[in-house]
């Protein structure tokens, strides 16, 4: 078993990690989108481009570069109106996600979340899987300047966590998110639910790839971050 000294941190990206729910996301933005003009907007481009990011910055990216603050705020709420009708019946944690969560707990390793993700949204997932209480630091794009890919997000939930950004394991689903924990100085654990491994082979902070959390050790992950090379990529 871990000790404490020195405390380890899992950041985990909420969707696509916590539950497989990103495809509702790329669906209500691209009804959005259609609403606003942007006809036959390629879901899959949203989400291998633009997954992770903050609405106002999706919203940048794809429909208005000059878009107010206030407006992208009310594009947004609307846009995740139409996500929580879609997935309310669907949202489920990833397969062994609990039994992690568990381990991971009984080892001392930190738990955060630091997702693209709005207050309202984060409350919606993790009432609906029953985990509201595993974290001891959530950060959303609120409370930072920068959404990802920049890693200002996951820099405040290990500096919440008290946990140094090389002791910190991200998982993630997303290119950007994967980036920010790059930036951030954090290895990463790529989650295939939005993105097929391949995509994630560019990106030298990726320690493993995982299509769901069956059978993964929480102790053999922070020994990965002893050592000098990330080790073979499953
Ligand atoms: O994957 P994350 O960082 O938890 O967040 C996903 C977010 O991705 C963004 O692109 C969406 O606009 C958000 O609505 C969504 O929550």
């Amino acid at each position: 078993m871990l000790t404490t000294d020195p405390r380890y941190a899992f950041i985990f990206d909420m969707d696509g990690v916590l539950t497989d729910n990103m495809r509702f996301h790329a669906d209500s933005w691209v009804e959005l989108f259609r609403d606003f003009g942007l006809e036959g907007l390629d879901a899959d481009r949203y989400l291998v481009e633009t997954a992770g990011m903050k609405g106002h910055d999706v919203l940048r990216y794809f429909l208005d570069p000059e878009i107010s603050e206030a407006e992208a705020a009310r594009l947004t709420e609307l846009k995740d109106f139409l996500y929580r009708i879609m997935s309310r019946e669907l949202i489920k944690p990833m397969p062994g996600l609990e039994l992690f969560l568990d381990h991971a707990a009984a080892s001392r390793v930190q738990l955060g979340i630091g997702t693209g993700a709005g207050p309202r949204n984060i409350d919606y997932v993790l009432d609906l899987l029953g985990i509201a209480g595993r974290f001891q630091a959530i950060v959303d794009p609120s409370q930072v300047i920068n959404g990802k890919p920049a890693p200002d997000i996951f820099l405040r939930a290990a500096g919440l966590l008290e946990v140094p950004p090389s002791n910190c394991i991200v998982f993630e689903d997303a290119l950007p998110g994967v980036q920010a924990a790059r930036s951030a100085g954090m290895k990463c654990v790529a989650v295939t639910t939005t993105n097929s491994a391949d995509a994630f082979r560019e990106f030298d902070n990726v320690i493993r790839i995982i299509d769901n959390f069956s059978g993964l050790r929480p102790v053999e992950l922070c020994a990965l971050l002893n050592q000098e090379q990330p080790t073979t990529l499953l």
